[in-house]
């Protein structure tokens, strides 16, 4: 059963904050990094990959951030607005930071990996009064990511999101998006990351995601445990990804729903959760039920893994749609 309550007086439906950069994909597939010589640029960043998806399933997006003031980060101001994603809180940084980079590197399509560039990036430069209360109030969803956690102001901006959004019935979405570089320890991150779950509607990570989050636990690796912990607090659905074996999502209610796998030709696995992310929110908020927004979750990741990059080739409804049923069909041809 969904119970969620999404306002639909609010005029934006989605709202992310955090994380603008830029994505470096390997075009030479299938070798290591010191082997590869080109590189595609896309949106990177997995709450702006998750918003681009958002606005190409049709939703009214809006983005809480911070750019670097060089070309970087005007690339993404305007690659966010040719995505009909509303950057009136997108702030340009004038300290001298730069843009986050990540490079990709795409040896098989099992065995990917991520050099990621992020001294002094603007990103975590997001200070608490880049918050507008007025315009979260005008959200009926606000995505946060745990990288912008990592560091102040960006922290405590965060924080002071999910305060106005507590306020003002904006149901909160949490993906953790562990990405361990940005942190100084896996003890301060778990610190973080739990006090930030405490105040969220739905949680979505992967397994290795939720086992930092309870390094100080004694029920790691439980899935259903790891679920019912957040169901004494604000949240009401716990989604724990498994890559190719799949997801599963919790309620407090006490049911358990097991996502489906779409077939893919995988090219790379990143991009994969976010992919899921948009589709899953983007189901919960039409009002369906639990395992119909896992199934978009999934068939959009298929599609995702299938394809070069995160962000451009988020899908549309239209494409998922006929994904699954060209699945359905068996009309699905893998490599
Ligand atoms: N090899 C695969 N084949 C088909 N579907 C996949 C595969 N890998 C991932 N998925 C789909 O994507 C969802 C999320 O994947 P995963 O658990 O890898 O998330 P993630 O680790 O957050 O992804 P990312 O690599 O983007 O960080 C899975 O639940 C599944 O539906
Ligand atoms: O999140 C990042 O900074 C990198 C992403 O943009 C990348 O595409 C990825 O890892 C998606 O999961």
């Amino acid at each position: 059963m969904n119970r969620l309550r999404f306002d639909a007086q609010k005029p934006l439906d989605f709202i992310a904050i955090g994380r603008l950069c830029i994505d470096l994909n390997a075009n030479e597939i299938n070798r290591p990094m010191e082997e590869t010589v080109t590189f595609t640029k896309y949106v990177g960043g997995s709450p702006a990959n998750i918003t681009i998806g958002m606005s190409r399933l049709g939703m009214k997006t809006g983005f809480i951030g911070r750019v670097a003031d060089d070309q970087m980060g005007r690339f993404i101001v305007q690659y966010l607005e040719k995505n009909h994603i509303d950057t009136s809180n997108v702030i340009t940084d004038k300290s001298g930071s730069v843009t986050g980079l990540a490079f990709t590197e795409i040896k098989s399509p099992t065995d990917c990996s991520i050099l990621m560039y992020r001294d002094n990036v603007a990103d975590l430069k997001l200070e608490p009064k880049d918050v507008s209360e007025d315009y979260m109030k005008q959200a009926k969803v606000l995505l946060i990511s745990g990288t912008a956690l990592a560091k102040s102001p960006s922290r405590e901006a965060v924080f002071l999101a999910l305060d106005y959004a507590r306020k003002h019935d904006v149901v909160v979405f949490f993906d953790l998006d562990y990405r361990p570089y940005t942190w100084n320890s896996p003890e301060e991150t778990a610190i973080y990351y739990n006090l930030a779950a405490e105040k969220c509607d739905v949680i979505i990570g992967t397994r290795e995601e939720f086992d930092m989050m309870e390094q100080f636990e004694s029920h790691r690796g439980d899935d259903k445990k790891t679920a019912k912990k957040w169901f004494d607090y604000q949240a009401k659905i716990v989604v724990i990804k498994h890559g190719k074996d799949g997801s599963i999502a919790y309620t407090k209610e006490g049911e358990a729903f097991k996502g489906p796998i779409f077939p893919a030709n995988v090219i790379k696995t990143f991009g994969a959760g976010d992919s899921y992310a948009a589709g899953f929110i983007y189901g919960l908020m039409q009002g369906w039920d639990i395992p119909k927004a896992m199934e978009y979750g999934a068939a959009a990741a298929s599609i995702v893994i299938s394809s070069h990059s995160s962000s451009e080739a988020m899908p549309t409804l239209e494409q998922i749609e006929s994904y699954i049923q060209k699945c359905k069909n068996g009309e699905m041809i893998t490599k």
